[in-house]
């Protein structure tokens, strides 16, 4: 792949299917008209962009993402408050505690594959990850490129989940834990009973038109009208095609760097980490549109 210089935006493609820092831009100062256009181009283009060496307030990376559009708030933690109550849109992820109480949510287990807030109506498009603290080892985030995960499916799996809806659970977070207020599902074994929300399994991105396999998160989905052994079967094929290496790219954190995802055709999940090593992100959303067959 090429390296293109948007003058003064650089944009260099990982070489994986998907990717790309962007060099040639301290987000802690304001951006210009042309800047900012050549990051979101970019970022259509390569689905996760990074960029590295950052020192960033709460304000700028604020400031930043509404570069994207109007942030969501930060969804309310399992310790049911918002972690920074001064910037509400800011979800703090981390293992880290004070006073015997975590500062975020996610702790140090892996997050299995997702993407952020499928189980409401309309979620986010855009998140945003910054780091200021990590681990030496461990703690790695990897993304999945899910146009090309939808375009490699075989013709008879594309033909059967077209105009079909799956649905999202609300109840747990992506390491797994029961969020506040759905306990009562915490044994819940039937998916159709559990609370979430449904999307059409093939979405069209409202931007680039293309068609993606809108996956969002395994625990708990179905597929509507499916019976469950039915469901369970078809949802096992499509992420066997789903997780493929071809389509991925592993991010390996370095304090400082800042990773914006497109949360439509993109899923990630987040390696475990020692917890005894210290891992703070500040995250942004940038809210969404409803999930467009
Ligand atoms: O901790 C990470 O690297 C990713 C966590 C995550 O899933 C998120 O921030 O949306
Ligand atoms: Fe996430």
């Amino acid at each position: 792949m090429t390296t293109t210089t948007m003058n003064p935006v650089t944009v260099i493609p990982s070489g994986a299917a998907l990717g790309a820092d962007i060099t040639g831009v301290d987000l802690s100062r304001p951006l210009t008209d042309e800047q900012v256009a050549a990051i979101i181009d970019a970022w259509h283009q390569h689905l996760v962009l990074r960029i590295r060496g950052q020192s960033l307030s709460d304000a700028d990376l604020i400031r930043f993402s509404q570069h994207f559009g109007e942030l969501d708030l930060a969804p309310i933690s399992s310790s049911g408050k918002r972690e920074i109550p001064e910037h509400p849109e800011i979800v703090v992820i981390s293992n880290v505690k004070e006073d015997g109480r975590p500062i975020g949510s996610l702790g140090n287990a892996e997050a299995e594959w997702h993407t952020d807030m499928s189980y409401v109506e309309r979620p986010p498009k855009m998140s945003c990850l910054y780091s200021l603290e990590v681990p030496e080892e461990g703690g790695n985030t990897s993304f999945l490129n899910m146009y090309t995960a939808y375009e490699a499916l075989p013709d008879d799996l594309k033909l059967a989940i077209i105009g079909k809806r799956c649905k999202h659970d609300i109840s747990r977070n992506s390491a797994g834990e029961i969020r506040k207020g759905f306990e009562a599902y915490a044994n819940e074994p039937d998916p159709r009973k559990i609370p979430g929300t449904y999307h059409p399994l093939v979405c069209s991105h409202p931007k680039t038109g293309r068609q993606c396999l809108y996956l969002g998160r395994r625990g708990n989905a179905h597929i509507e009208g499916l019976g469950v052994e039915e469901s369970e079967a078809l949802l096992d094929q499509l992420w066997a095609y789903a997780i493929k290496l071809e389509f991925r790219w592993d991010q390996v954190w370095r304090v400082g760097d800042l990773i914006l995802w497109d949360n439509r055709c993109t899923m990630h999940r987040r390696d475990a980490f020692d917890d005894s090593a210290r891992r703070i992100m500040h995250r942004t959303q940038v809210k969404g549109e409803t999930r467009p067959a």
